[in-house]
């Protein structure tokens, strides 16, 4: 199995390794996804934008298997994605972890190795060094003793990441990675990004800072329940497509104090 994770990518460049096709997710009467069509492979940064109840959040769960799809398919390296699997991992908004759950950094990092040898087998030296090396990775060696409530907002999306990376998953499904971390933080992280995916992953997360989001990501999907756009971030957010996602600007506002982005995180 672990040959896969080096693998990954490089020998499949001109296919498109993830493939999401008429995508549709209902929860009860609500509609939250619906004819969500688009393909991309690893190396690539994607970023899901769009308005409060998108869908976005949705689209990183259906993604990654946590809910059930009403219709269409998602197809990862020509197989059908039918519920979670280890090449898939998903980080939750922060505020949608309990932090005050007693565990160490360490810890949490270790629940990645879980799929691999069963919550309550032992683990083997591999698994060890497995942690050990996604502590390395995210800087966490200091801080791998400490509990994640006393940890800042850019080192709990740091501890997330190395559960990730401690998992061997491919696919980094991240739910706005970059809320609430200061400028430092953001920098390290988007540096983090930018090296998971040259490492051949694909990193796909929820954004809501339009200004930022093509400096972030190479491809932006743009959504409205229904793709509004899906392509180069810098074409996928052209300013047309931004108001139409977003809705026009009334004519008796000022357009230059009205930014898209600010009133999406109200
Ligand atoms: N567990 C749920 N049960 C019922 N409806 C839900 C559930 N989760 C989300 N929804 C609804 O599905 C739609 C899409 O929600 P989702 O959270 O995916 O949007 P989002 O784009 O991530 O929003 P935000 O930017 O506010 O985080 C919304 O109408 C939301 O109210």
């Amino acid at each position: 199995m672990s040959h896969e994770h080096h693998d990954c990518c490089a020998h499949h460049a001109h296919h498109h390794e993830l493939v999401i096709d008429s995508l549709r997710v209902h929860y009860r009467d609500t509609l939250a996804l619906d004819g969500v069509s688009f393909a991309t492979s690893c190396g690539n940064r994607v970023a899901l934008v769009g308005p409060n109840g998108a869908g976005k959040s949705t689209l990183l769960k259906a993604i990654a298997g946590l809910v059930p799809r009403t219709g269409g398919s998602i197809r990862w390296r020509g197989s059908a994605v039918k519920r979670w699997s280890r090449e898939f991992a998903y980080l939750p908004q922060r505020e949608e972890v309990d932090w005050s759950f007693p565990i160490t950094v360490r810890g949490l990092v270790e629940m990645g190795r879980y799929p691999q040898t069963g919550m309550f087998r032992r683990f083997r030296d591999e698994d060890d060094a497995a942690v050990d090396a996604a502590l390395a990775a995210l800087d966490l060696l200091d801080l791998q003793k400490r509990q994640i409530r006393e940890l800042s907002g850019g080192q709990q999306q740091r501890t997330f990441l190395a559960r990730a990376l401690a998992q061997e998953a491919h696919v980094l499904l991240l739910d706005e990675p970059f809320t609430g971390l200061d400028r430092n933080a953001s920098r390290q992280l988007g540096d983090l990004l930018a090296k998971l995916s040259h490492e051949g992953r694909l990193v796909i997360a929820s954004h809501h800072d339009l200004a930022t989001a093509p400096k972030l990501f190479d491809e932006a999907l743009l959504l409205k329940t229904r793709p509004l756009a899906f392509g180069a971030a810098t074409e996928a957010l052209s300013e047309a497509n931004i108001d139409r996602a977003f809705g026009h600007i009334s004519d008796h506002e000022d357009r230059a104090t009205q930014q898209p982005a600010v009133a999406s995180a109200l």
